[in-house]
């Protein structure tokens, strides 16, 4: 995980900071454990201080099990760091997570060790959330105080919702699903867009307490329906779902589920559903279990014909974006590619954007 490339030259061309420029990457992510010891601790951090019941985390840790105790997405991060290296030769590129190893506070320690002085990071979140966006923010500052002095300067890339490079993949992946559904029920498919859940109080504080998660979901859900048209010649009907629910079953959370979803339409006589996992990046355990298994299992029950799309994973566009995104922070006033209007987001989230509690009510 540590960089790779020279970088610790930088004070022979002046002072990185002082330019406006970054003198390496970093991909921030989620963490997942990599073997059964992994799980428990793995399931502690990530619930810690959270109102998390016991018996929820049983049932997430047998889901894990089910994957041998190895997250997919430790793979999907490594495979994500080497087509970064091969994307932008001469930038080094570093990997540190919020939940398991290797962990945001030694990577950044090693970021000091080897002499960078500001560096970009790459969060694999596309939304507004507190979860998707404030968390890893305060992740990164935490790092940089445990490292102190020496840290560099971690500067978060914007969210890329509506970046042609996320949904020019994903209206591809929506067209490769469709052809996966036999050809009679094929051009009547419902589309259904999914999102990790999250607390409804949650979801209305994202961006500035504007509901800013399920507005950026819906609008981005949007273009890929018109890109899936250019491309089909068909207009499929669509809406959101959410999956991964947790919490206590006393507070809301978004809705529907998934599943519920799929029952609905069954129960209106929908012929075929696709299921596209806009929220997540990469094909890791909740789009796994909870959409493989979960999902399509209740739509062999309900005799709905149905498929799931795949993720954004390494697409080259994918990766091309990032170095857009660096090359934004790099020339201020630049091109800035976004296809919704809700874009290009900000890369300064304002006070109060996405805390859990909002922002005050005056
Ligand atoms: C918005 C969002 C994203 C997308 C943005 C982003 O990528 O960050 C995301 C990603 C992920 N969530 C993941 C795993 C888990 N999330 C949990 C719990 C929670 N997620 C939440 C939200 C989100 N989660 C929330 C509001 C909770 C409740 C507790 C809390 O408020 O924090 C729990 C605890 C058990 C449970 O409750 O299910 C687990 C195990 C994995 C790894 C998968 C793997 O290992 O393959 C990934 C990528
Ligand atoms: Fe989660």
């Amino acid at each position: 995980m540590s960089g790779a490339g020279a970088s610790g030259d930088v004070g022979a061309s002046g002072d990185v900071r002082a330019s406006g420029d970054v003198d390496a990457l970093l991909l921030v992510s989620f963490g997942g454990p990599e073997g059964p010891g992994d799980v428990l601790p793995f399931l502690r951090n990530v619930t810690r201080g959270r109102d998390i019941p016991a018996s929820r985390l049983a049932v997430v840790a047998e889901q894990y099990h089910l994957f041998g105790g190895r997250s997919p997405l430790n793979e999907q991060n490594r495979a994500l760091v080497t087509a970064l290296r091969a994307e932008l030769p001469g930038l080094p590129v570093y990997w540190g997570n919020r939940n398991w190893a290797p962990y945001l506070t030694d990577t950044v320690a090693q970021m000091a060790a080897d002499g960078i002085r500001r560096a970009a990071c790459f969060v694999t979140s596309a939304f507004s959330s507190y979860s998707g966006c404030r968390q890893y923010r305060e992740d990164l500052a935490a790092a940089a105080a445990a490292v102190g002095d020496r840290a560099p300067e971690l500067v978060k890339l914007r969210l890329f919702f509506d970046h042609p490079g996320f949904v020019e993949p994903m209206v591809d992946r929506g067209v490769a699903a469709l052809a996966d559904l036999p050809a009679k029920v094929r051009s009547d498919a419902h589309l259904i867009f999914t999102a990790h859940s999250l607390p409804l109080a949650q979801a209305r504080a994202s961006g500035r307490g504007e509901g800013a998660y399920a507005r950026q979901l819906r609008a981005t859900a949007a273009v890929i329906i018109e890109g899936i048209e250019r491309i089909t010649g068909v207009r499929h009907p669509f809406d959101l779902a959410f999956c991964s629910r947790s919490g206590s079953p006393g507070v809301p959370w978004l809705e529907p589920d998934v599943r519920d979803r799929l029952a609905q339409l069954a129960a209106a006589g929908a012929a075929s559903a696709v299921i596209i996992p806009l929220g997540f990046v990469s094909d890791h355990v909740e789009v796994r279990y909870d959409l493989d298994v979960g999902a399509l299992e209740r739509a062999r029950e309900l005799g709905l014909p149905a498929t799931r799309a795949g993720t954004v994973g390494v697409d080259p566009r994918f990766v091309s974006m990032v170095g857009e995104l660096i090359e934004e922070l790099r020339r201020p006033g630049g091109v800035r590619r976004s296809l919704t209007g809700l874009g290009p987001w900000p890369a300064d989230c304002p006070a109060h954007c996405c805390e859990p509690l909002g922002p005050p009510r005056t």
